[in-house]
């Protein structure tokens, strides 16, 4: 199973790699803002599977708001210690 840090290690190296095959890579040179806007839909539709979804639904919203978290990180050139020192 992947962790928020595993998952930051992968998309890091394919961003560095420039990976063609990888959406990540397309979404980071998207920019800032187009990778802001993911957060907020996929915050959205977190919000709402949780008060009208089951679990399962929930969890999954919120695995793909994770991920659109840290492609905001990367777009806006943030590591995890940049952020884990807030928490
Ligand atoms: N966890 C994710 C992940 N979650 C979401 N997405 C992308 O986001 C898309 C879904 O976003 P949409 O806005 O289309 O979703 P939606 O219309 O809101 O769909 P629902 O929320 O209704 O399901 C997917 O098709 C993926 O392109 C993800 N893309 C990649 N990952 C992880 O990132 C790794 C690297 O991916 P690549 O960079 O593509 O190689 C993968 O191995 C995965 O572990």
């Amino acid at each position: 199973m992947k962790t928020f840090d595993a998952l930051f290690a992968e998309l890091s190296a394919k961003v560095t790699a420039g990976d063609p095959a990888s959406g990540t890579v397309t979404a980071v040179r998207d920019g800032v803002h187009a990778a802001g806007k993911k957060v907020v839909e996929e915050a959205a539709e977190s919000w709402m599977a949780a008060e009208h979804e089951g679990p399962e639904r929930t969890a999954e919203e919120i695995s793909q708001l994770l991920y659109r978290v840290q492609v905001l990180m990367l777009a806006r050139g943030l590591t995890l210690d940049d952020v884990y020192t807030h928490l």
